[in-house]
């Protein structure tokens, strides 16, 4: 199982784009301390590609590249196998392949291990074989480490977080310009944040996929990312920015994890969606294309974790942590922390969440409108935290936020709005985090 003494430890990467590319460059820069970190020289072995003659950011050594990433992951020499290709497949076959041929893993593929994790960790587990995937949630920032071993022995019951940069530099653009949604992604696309197809990202999906990865780690079970609730910033608008801003908030795309408990013991809820949280919140602060991670824990209390959550470099830096760690385990001869996924947890349905919502609503300007408003929150069982009326001629604006309910309580009470004579639109509906219930 372990490395023959006095051999090098042969690494394949599979992918030499934004983040492969930086992985092969600091294999090269900083061989001389990874060795010695290590207690072996690290070898690049072979760097799979989809086209040879691609331009590339870094000068792949002679011979190396190749388009067979099938053979390189099967090579009986190689020990560790970096995938920073991306998708589902061929990397999931590839990985497979790898574990099955008695490499171990280091992966950057958030989308691949949210979809289809636990074949993955199975199959690790199967081949005593290293799976480690740092990278896959905010880039640069350690926070998969302290969850899966920092804070093993605490009890995690709440992870909250920023973890798309896209998004966030998209939202700090709108809070910072009053630019609209479009121009705020245009800049963002501008200057390479976003992708030309930006789905992903402002959709929330990329943000799901690192919900499911933190929520599985941090409680013990096994989320998916069609576990979890996702909405994205499509649909936010200037005006619920400058709303925001009117209260003292500030929106942000959060991905919210919970252990919550039921009747039954505890269950799950993991959602991604934009919400308006106070400015002096901690994650107010964190401006353009950055990233942050709060955890809650029974015994240690508030962490925060904040750094980079993108880009080639910050990113590489993650995948070398892991290849450091499974290379050291590699010539130990042993298999590291894999997933601890004991606790078989429910996953709630977005309805059964406690969440508070902030509503601007149009109304008639005549008396008792704001009773009767009040009364279509009662009605759902919905209290308010307070409300706020500004006239405008014949038309008022009314901006209520609500105490903590259940989410379906509270949507069941925009529609009922919505239905009443005397509302003439509900302009902005948006969650809100980060005060009390
Ligand atoms: N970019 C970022 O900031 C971050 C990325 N990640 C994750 O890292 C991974 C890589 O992302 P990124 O570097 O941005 O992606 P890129 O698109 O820049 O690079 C992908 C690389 O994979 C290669 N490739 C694609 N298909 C195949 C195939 N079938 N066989 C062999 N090689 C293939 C491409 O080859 P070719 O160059 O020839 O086209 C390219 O070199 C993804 O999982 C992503 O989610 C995680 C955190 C941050
Ligand atoms: N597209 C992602 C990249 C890293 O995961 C982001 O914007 O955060």
């Amino acid at each position: 199982m372990s490395v023959q003494a006095g051999r090098p430890v042969r690494v394949a990467v599979l992918g030499c784009g934004s983040v492969g590319s930086q992985v092969v460059r600091l294999l090269r820069d900083q061989a001389d301390d990874l060795a010695a970190r290590v207690g072996a020289p690290v070898e690049l072995v072979g760097v799979a590609v989809r086209r040879l003659d691609a331009p590339r950011e870094v000068e792949v050594p002679a011979g190396l590249l190749t388009t067979d990433a099938e053979s390189l992951v099967t090579r009986e020499d190689v020990d560790v196998v970096v995938e920073v290709i991306g998708g589902i497949e061929p990397a999931r076959s590839l990985i497979l392949a790898a574990l099955e041929g008695g490499a171990s893993v280091v992966s950057a593929n958030k989308a691949l291990l949210a979809e289809d994790g636990p074949t993955l960790y199975e199959a690790a587990a199967k081949a005593g074989r290293d799976l480690h995937y740092e990278a896959a949630v905010a880039g640069a920032i350690p926070i998969l480490r302290p969850l899966r071993e920092s804070l093993a022995g605490d009890n995690v019951t709440r992870v909250l977080g920023i973890v798309n940069g896209t998004t966030n530099f998209i939202l700090d653009k709108m809070d910072s310009s009053g630019a609209g949604f479009t121009e705020a992604l245009e800049e963002a696309q501008e200057l390479g944040y976003a992708e030309a197809d930006p789905t992903a990202d402002v959709e929330g999906f990329d943000a799901a996929s690192k919900a499911a990865i933190l929520a599985s780690l941090a409680f013990h079970t096994r989320v998916t990312a069609a576990d979890v609730h996702r909405e994205g910033i499509s649909e936010v608008s200037a005006a619920d920015v400058a709303s925001a801003r009117d209260m003292g908030a500030v929106v942000k795309l959060l991905a919210i994890c919970e252990l919550i408990d039921t009747p039954d013991g505890q269950a799950v809820a993991a959602r991604v969606h934009p919400a308006m949280i106070p400015r002096s919140h901690p994650l107010a602060s964190v401006r353009e294309a950055y990233n942050a991670v709060f955890t809650e824990s029974e015994a240690a209390g508030q962490l925060m974790f904040y750094g980079p959550g993108a880009g080639g470099a910050p990113t590489a830096s993650a995948v070398l942590g892991d290849l450091v760690t499974v290379a050291r385990n590699r010539l130990a001869g042993i298999r590291g922390a894999g997933e601890s996924a004991y606790a078989d947890r429910e996953v709630l349905p977005m309805g059964q969440t406690r969440t508070r919502y902030h509503v601007a609503i149009d109304v008639e300007d005549r008396a008792g409108v704001l009773a009767s408003v009040a009364l279509a929150f009662a009605e759902h069982d919905v209290s308010i935290q307070t409300v706020r009326q500004e006239g405008r001629g014949d038309e008022a604006q009314l901006v209520v936020v609500s105490h903590r309910a259940s989410d379906a309580q509270l949507s069941a009470t925009v529609e009922h709005l919505r239905g009443m004579d005397i509302v003439r639109d509900v302009t902005s509906v948006m969650r809100v985090e980060g005060e009390p219930e």
